[in-house]
């Protein structure tokens, strides 16, 4: 049927619209000459600061070791949000509020000399005493520097508020996530611990509760009952980039399944909690995360395909092969891509397999989610059958073109008794009349200053995902025939051996 475009007619509320401005405060980013700093975190405070989302009492003091000045450091940020362009006049008064403090981590001049800027920004910037600390850091300094903060007494709450984010990796298996969430409970507490995956930041994730609990109508189809299975992608069209140091000692399953698609996978299986607020909503991750079924070691080559991809076969898009990628160990096992099928053993999904994958240098970038309902149970359209009619499939794009798909069996127009499928869709850009869609970090940074932790990742499901994974991560490091590496060449749809794990290859997964 050819599709016509759809008319969308979306009501913008403002009276059901909650925004909380946050108080003063003053960012504290540790790591401010970072790769982090320079492509996100800058750009987020900046749009926020666009958006009228900063409070008054409001500044930024980057730290790190690189030697700047302060009128340098501003000249890095003016780089990071606006390039060439002259600033405005906003653009200076915004400029004005950058700070820098160039130090060790680890010697404690450099926590007496932030010290003294911390008191210096609560005069002149009206910032109050509070402070957000920003760790954009390798992990191994996480300890070194809340131990400082600690220590010159930044992180106490008598009079003010002090947080600390953290960026993933929290840990690289469950005994160093342990490690580390015990050292840093050695100087502050969970509640002043964010930890970021910007995965909850996303505008379209979080799409995903509005979607499921704004709406009567999904919620009692919501189950085994009438969904058959669900599929999760996050597909990369980039390789490894410049964090290959980084990557190679990680791999697909830590940097990208242990994180953020265990949490996608609890937005779409969670159990409503009674209200959107912190606890009560991570109370319902953890319990999901905790009911995922364990992988054992005998099922291990069934519900699991690792591989890494090799040089490219287009010539029209050429690549080279991971190992001979720059930093990448030329004999590494790393992999780049990891397809897996979960199960969730509970009342509500007993049965129904949860196809997820995630890949660098796949096709294109593409995250969605596919939920597949079940085939009719009877057909009164005779002689066209219970599987001639095509299951309808709810489609929610992550990005690009963030919106959601739903497919529905309809008569095509005329006397004849034809079915066809519709495909329904719709994207958000259609709301956001020429304006971007938030960056992720942007909500987060702005959760933090707000002291909402609700989207940041507690300690507990860091652990139970950790304890998920474990017996996978284990059987292939001690084993590689465990679940062998494949190999599949750039920019194809990945190892052709995905495929035995959806039920042997009598199914196939969605084209990226
Ligand atoms: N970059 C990204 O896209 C993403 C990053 N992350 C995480 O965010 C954090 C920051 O990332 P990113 O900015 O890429 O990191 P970088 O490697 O760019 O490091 C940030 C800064 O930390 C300092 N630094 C680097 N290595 C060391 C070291 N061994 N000891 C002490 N200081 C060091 C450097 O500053 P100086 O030398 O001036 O002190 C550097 O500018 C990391 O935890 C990373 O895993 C998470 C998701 C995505
Ligand atoms: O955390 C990470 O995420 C990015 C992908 O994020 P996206 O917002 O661009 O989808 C990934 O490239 C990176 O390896 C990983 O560390």
């Amino acid at each position: 049927m050819s599709a016509k475009p759809m008319t969308v007619s979306y009501n913008c509320r403002e009276q059901l619209c909650i925004e909380s401005a946050p108080g003063a405060g003053a960012m504290v980013i540790f790591g401010a000459s970072g790769d982090l700093t320079k492509r996100k975190l800058l750009p987020a405070v900046y749009a926020l600061f666009r958006r009228g989302l900063l409070p008054d009492g409001f500044a930024v003091i980057g730290v790190a070791r690189t030697e700047m000045s302060h009128e340098e450091f501003r000249r890095e940020v003016q780089q990071a949000v606006i390039g060439d362009a002259t600033p405005t006049e906003q653009d200076a008064s915004f400029l004005a509020r950058f700070s820098y403090v160039a130090g060790q981590y680890t010697e404690s001049d450099t926590f007496e000399r932030l010290q003294a800027e911390l008191v210096r920004v609560s005069e002149v910037h009206g910032t109050e005493g509070n402070a957000l600390f920003y760790l954009a850091m390798p992990p191994t300094m996480f300890e070194p520097i809340v131990r400082g903060l600690a220590e010159h007494g930044m992180l106490a709450e008598e009079k003010s508020w002090a947080r600390v984010i953290i960026e993933k990796p929290f840990g690289r298996d469950l005994e160093s996530a342990v490690e580390l969430d015990r050292a840093l409970k050695k100087y502050i507490n969970e509640s002043q611990i964010y930890r970021i995956d910007h995965y909850m930041g996303k505008e379209t994730v979080q799409n995903i509760l509005m979607l499921r609990f704004a709406n009567a109508i999904f919620e009692p189809l919501w189950n085994h009952t009438y969904i058959e299975k669900v599929e999760i992608t996050v597909a990369e069209e980039l390789g490894v980039e410049k964090r290959a140091g980084y990557y190679d000692n990680a791999g697909a399953l830590r940097d990208m399944f242990q994180n953020h698609m265990i949490q996608m996978l609890s937005l779409i299986a969670m159990e409503p909690p009674a209200v959107f607020e912190a606890d009560a909503y991570r109370d319902e991750i953890a319990k999901l995360i905790s009911s995922i079924r364990p992988l054992r070691g005998q099922d291990l080559a069934t519900i699991a395909v690792r591989g890494q991809y090799v040089e490219s076969v287009d010539p029209e898009r050429p690549a080279p092969g991971y190992r001979k990628e720059d930093g990448v160990n030329p004999k590494s096992n790393t992999e780049t891509y990891v397809a897996l099928k979960l199960f969730i053993d509970n009342w509500r999904w007993r049965g129904v397999p949860f196809y997820m994958r995630t890949g660098k240098r796949l096709p294109r970038k593409s995250s969605e989610i596919a939920i597949t309902f079940r085939p009719i149970p009877h057909s009164i359209f005779k002689p066209i059958r219970p599987k001639d009619f095509s299951q309808n499939v709810l489609l929610l794009r992550m990005q690009p073109h963030e919106g959601m798909g739903l497919s529905l069996e309809v008569k095509s127009p005329g006397s004849k008794l034809c079915v066809n499928t519709l495909d329904m869709n719709f994207s958000y850009s259609d709301f956001m009349h020429g304006e971007d869609i938030p960056d992720a970090y942007e909500r987060l940074i702005l959760d933090g200053l707000l002291g909402d932790q609700t989207l940041f990742v507690r300690n507990d499901t860091v652990e139970a995902s950790w304890k998920l994974f474990m017996p996978l991560l284990r059987a292939w490091e001690d084993n590689l025939d465990v679940v062998p590496l494949c190999f599949y060449p750039a920019f194809s749809q990945g190892p052709k051996e995905a495929n035995e794990i959806l039920e042997g290859g009598t199914l196939q997964w969605r084209k990226i």
